[in-house]
């Protein structure tokens, strides 16, 4: 439409419906996620990563994230096992955020947000001959999902938070090489996963959530430059800051959160 959608008050998470009628789905992105209502299936895979030869290209803000995009022209850097039938390739990662430490999760814990979340974006090249096909089929994503808890400093994210600097405006882009993103997973992989959306439009629903229980611990400081970033260009008057760039859980409609861990 006229304008683009976003997280303003014209044209965040509650105005997304009137262009993207999948706002109203039954498998919307993100959930709360209640954990005494979880089910613990003990035939669910440890989640497999295997990031080692992954090639990293650039680091973006695309105006509404801060995003790192990856080389996915073969099977290099994959995901497999938890509930994942396929691998699936690692495509790019990128966060959300809130304007302060009390919010800007996207998934919520029994109601708990953290102050942001990681999401490592991967595609099922098994079946899909694209991205772009693969993010409208039902099987077509798999999304690796990390909340940020505030704490000591994270000297792998040392290195993108760093880089920070270089993106602060939308559509700006710069290179980002032999970033190895599973240095910024926690030790325990253990897991929720179910099936829903991506959490900004188009809203598709192609996407199995694998979220990791453990957080990635970062300093205030670090929090702290993601909230320099802007929404707007450059060449822009108005200056808005990026932050709270995170859509609220969404209702469950019967779905079951299963369970990697008792
Ligand atoms: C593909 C994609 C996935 C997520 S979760 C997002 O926020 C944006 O784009
Ligand atoms: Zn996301």
């Amino acid at each position: 439409g006229h304008h683009c959608w976003g997280y303003g008050e014209e044209n965040g998470p509650s105005d997304w419906y009137k262009d993207y009628s999948l706002a109203n789905g039954d498998r919307q992105s993100p959930i709360d996620i209640q954990s005494e209502q979880t089910v613990y299936n003990s035939s669910l895979k440890p989640i497999w990563v295997s990031y080692d030869a992954c090639t990293s290209l650039s680091i973006c803000n695309n105006g509404h994230s801060v995003m790192v995009e990856y080389e996915d022209c073969d099977d290099k850097t994959v995901i497999r096992g938890g509930p994942l039938e396929f691998p699936y390739r690692l495509k790019q990662f990128h966060f959300h955020w809130g304007g302060k430490d009390s919010r800007g999760s996207e998934h919520t814990v029994n109601g708990k947000s953290y102050p942001g979340e990681l999401h490592l974006v991967h595609w099922n090249a098994a079946k899909y001959k694209s991205f772009d096909e693969a993010a409208s089929a039902p099987d077509g994503l798999a999304v690796l999902g990390v909340f940020l808890e505030t704490g000591e400093k994270h000297s792998v994210l040392h290195r993108l938070t760093d880089a920070l600097y270089m993106v602060r405006f939308k559509e700006t882009k710069a290179q980002f090489k032999d970033f190895n993103p599973s240095g910024l997973l926690p030790d325990c992989l253990d897991y929720w996963t179910y099936r829903g959306s991506l959490t900004t439009p188009p809203l598709h629903e192609s996407v199995t959530w694998l979220m990791l229980k453990e957080p990635l611990y970062l300093s205030e400081k670090q929090m702290e430059k993601f909230r320099t970033l802007f929404f707007s260009g450059e060449e822009e008057g108005l200056r808005t800051r990026m932050m709270d760039n995170f859509r609220p859980p969404q209702p469950l409609k019967g779905r079951t959160v299963e369970a990697s861990f008792r």
